[in-house]
């Protein structure tokens, strides 16, 4: 008994396949034994020896009314195939689940919010009228203004290469069209449209930012590609899915260190990386030169002769690595949108370096050709229904040259659909001419580049496939998705990923689909499963000894030491006039102490809720917080050296108001993430009778508070509510030994 195996099957059932067998193959469905059907799959037992014949047979072949693939597997196989399609299907789940949820939230604040509100918040423009501006390849041109000539737009979130919604009366209806800004200034934003509507050429018009679809059916076609994976991918995906482990990395002899400052821990890291046959990771704390250590990787495997893709799931992890890859002379050059791209590094963009080359400018020169003849078209009938007649292009063009009319259709007309069609054939042939020019050039770059930079999503471009990569690095990994890591590593051989799963993981909006895995990293889960794939980075280069100490013993196991350089820096050190310190702060914002907090038990600082809002914000913390903040500029710390960083974003906003000031940072602590400040000051918010600490739970979160300051830390909050969790008075007990609680 062999098997053969169905996949994309869409709801037939045993009588369809049955069915399809005898009437597409020339075998005899009698020789079908069970047939077991999973979901878009089915198993199938085939008697006679039979089952590779029949797979032939029937693979692409209709199961009916659709197409259905076919393959001959072994039995024990199967186990394995349906381990990598259960793996592929929850996933894809997962990432549907968080596109309806980013949909949903984008209808709701439509729904909820005025115009006028979401104007100002940037995702929307009022008051526009369009203005038809050809076709280009991408599709439809319309240029957006404002109603009332030379008015300038607002500001505006909306940027090139956003998806964007136009409406007339109503941005809640399903057939607004939507299109992708191709360009924008003060007065316009022109937007190509595959399915433009007649209204976008009239006036009172609407922009709403809108979700984009791309990078959910980017890492939806990267699961579909490892699930179709052979070869190489094939044996990557299997350690992903758990079908097999990694091998042990041997540690690589490096006989040359690009940079000689790397210290043992990271010069472990980057040989185990290079020995490594399939996947590597490396772990590092806050400040332990993550990004450091990889770029070493990427400079050793490049001088190996390897080619490299280096991605991160944002855009500022990217350039932060080009940065690093540029400075050190490494040939690199980034893939993305030139306007997402940090303005020192537009240079370096494909689309930049593009401009330079040869087949691009007469790749261009032959476009611009096409849109001349475009315009010339214009002057002729276009050959449709009422002068076309039924008659075909070959047809009109033997009419023409005879000098013959028909079919009621006169001569001229003849002569000039005609014209029509040649310069019709001509301007196809230019731009086909043109796009082939354009592929070149772009092969051309990306070629001679060692070090092709991307995000995770445009890893998943067009203009990357078919591309293929001795080495793939992922920074930030914990940063990211898995199916948004998947993308890159499609294209991969080998893997090194680099994160801290001790801190924050990806954002992801729908509850289910977190709790379902999709806030679980790769990494995590490998680090977890396969200890001898990972290393971990111990010297720390950002903070006081005693800022790190709580977070090295509680999430680090006590492993990481503070370098020399930062061990014992202070405050002090800029000599700061505390005089000026008002008389009840001085204690706590007294220099030569790193660690504070303040407790505001004793005191009447009670959280509360804004009225339809999930967040909290707490007043009498944010007045005292900002009086911190005062006096810290009083006594000439520069702004741009302090943040305040809170868990809740309502408190977010109340501190950004009280404090106002150019250059000081407040964000929450899940956007300040990966920064790091002077002085931070956090804002724990949660002040109640019953212990209720929210997403503070979430120790990661404390973590990442705890190590964005160098030189001073100072954590404001109510023990008696956040000591109902174990860690936070533990915290505060740290602090009591080893640095100072002010009780107000
Ligand atoms: N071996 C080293 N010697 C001296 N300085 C170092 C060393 N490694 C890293 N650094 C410095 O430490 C800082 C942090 O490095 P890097 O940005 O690589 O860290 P990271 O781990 O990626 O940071 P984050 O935790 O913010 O993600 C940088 O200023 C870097 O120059």
């Amino acid at each position: 008994m062999s098997n053969i195996l169905i996949t994309e099957l869409k709801n037939q059932g045993p009588g369809d396949i049955l069915g399809a067998i005898g009437g597409e193959t020339d075998i005899d469905p009698g020789i079908i034994g069970n047939i077991d059907i999973n979901g878009s799959r089915a198993l199938i037992e085939v008697n006679n020896g039979k089952a590779e014949e029949l797979a032939t047979q029937l693979n692409g072949k209709k199961v009916d009314h659709s197409r259905v693939s076919v393959r001959n597997i072994e039995e024990e196989d199967f186990k394995d195939i349906e381990t990598i399609y259960g793996y592929v299907d929850r996933f894809k789940q997962l990432v549907e689940l968080e596109r309806k949820e980013e949909m949903r939230e984008h209808e709701e604040s439509i729904r909820t919010l005025s115009g006028q509100q979401r104007e100002a918040e940037g995702k929307a423009i009022l008051h526009l009228r369009g203005r038809d501006e050809g076709n280009a390849l991408e599709g439809k041109l319309v240029k957006f203004m404002r109603q009332h000539k030379g008015e300038p737009l607002p500001e505006t979130e909306i940027a090139v290469g956003d998806l964007v919604m136009i409406s007339r009366r109503d941005p809640l209806l399903s057939d607004n069209p939507t299109g992708t800004v191709v360009q924008k200034t003060n007065y316009s934003i022109t937007v190509a449209f595959d399915q433009p509507r007649s209204f976008i050429f009239d006036k009172g018009l609407r922009m709403d930012l809108y979700v984009n679809d791309i990078t959910y059916q980017r890492m939806k076609d990267a699961l579909t590609r490892v699930e179709e994976a052979t070869g190489r991918l094939a044996d990557l995906r299997n350690i992903i899915v758990g079908l097999r482990s990694p091998e042990e990395p041997e540690k690589a002899e490096v006989d040359k260190w690009f940079n000689k400052e790397l210290n043992e821990s990271q010069k472990e890291a980057v040989a185990h990386s290079l020995g490594a046959e399939d996947v590597h990771l490396i772990h590092g704390p806050p400040g332990t030169g993550k990004t450091t250590t990889v770029i070493e990787v990427i400079e050793q495997a490049v001088a190996n002769g390897q080619k490299v893709l280096a991605t991160a799931a944002s855009n500022i992890a990217v350039d932060n690595m080009l940065d690093f890859l540029l400075d050190r002379g490494v040939k690199a050059v980034r893939v993305g949108h030139p306007a997402r791209v940090t303005p020192q590094l537009q240079n370096h963009t494909l689309d930049s370096l593009i401009e330079e080359n040869d087949q691009y400018r007469k790749s261009e020169e032959l476009r611009a050709q096409a849109f001349e003849k475009k315009e010339e078209q214009e002057k002729f009938p276009h050959p449709s229904g009422k002068y076309r007649r039924g008659m075909s292009n070959t047809k009109i063009k033997e009419l023409a040259e005879e000098g013959r009319g028909s079919r009621g259709v006169s001569e001229d007309k003849i002569q000039e659909m005609a014209r029509w069609i040649e310069l019709q054939n001509k301007i196809e042939e230019l731009f086909e001419e043109a796009d082939q020019l354009r592929e070149e050039a772009v092969n051309e770059i990306l070629e001679t580049k060692q070090v092709i930079c991307t995000t995770n999503s445009t890893a998943g471009s067009e203009l990357m496939e078919n591309r293929e990569f001795d080495l793939v690095v992922i920074d930030e990994a914990t940063q990211s998705t898995e199916p948004s890591c998947l993308i890159p590593i499609t294209r991969a051989k080998k893997v090194v990923m680099a994160g801290d799963h001790r801190q924050l993981p990806p954002t992801v909006k729908n509850r289910k689909a977190a709790d379902k895995g999709l806030e679980d990293t790769l990494f995590e889960r490998l680090a977890e499963k396969h200890s001898d794939i990972k290393n971990m980075l111990d010297v720390q280069y950002r903070m006081h000894e005693n800022i790190m100490a709580f977070s090295n013993k509680q999430f680090y196991d006590g492993i990481l030491s503070a370098n020399e350089s930062v061990k014992e820096y202070t405050l002090e050190d800029f000599q700061l006039d505390i005089n000026l310190f008002d008389n009840n702060l001085t204690e706590i914002l007294d220099p030569r102490e790193p660690v504070i907090f303040v407790d505001t038990a004793g005191r009447d600082a009670a959280e509360r809720t804004k009225q339809g809002s999930t967040s909290k914000e707490n007043p009498e913390e944010a007045l005292l917080v900002a009086k911190m903040a005062d006096n810290l500029l009083r006594s000439g710390v520069q702004p741009e050296d302090i943040a305040v960083i809170s868990p809740y974003k309502d408190q977010v906003d109340l501190l950004d108001r009280k404090i106002d000031t150019e250059n000081l940072e407040t964000k929450s602590v899940d956007g300040f993430q990966g920064r790091e400040k002077e002085v931070v000051i956090i804002s724990l918010t949660r002040s109640n009778k019953n212990g209720n600490i929210g997403f503070l739970e979430d120790v990661r979160r404390l973590n990442v508070s705890l190590t964005r300051a160098k030189r001073k830390l100072i954590m404001v909050g109510d023990s008696s509510t956040v000591s109902s969790h174990e860690v936070y008075a533990d915290f505060i007990d740290y602090v009591r030994e080893k640095g100072r609680v002010i009780e107000l």
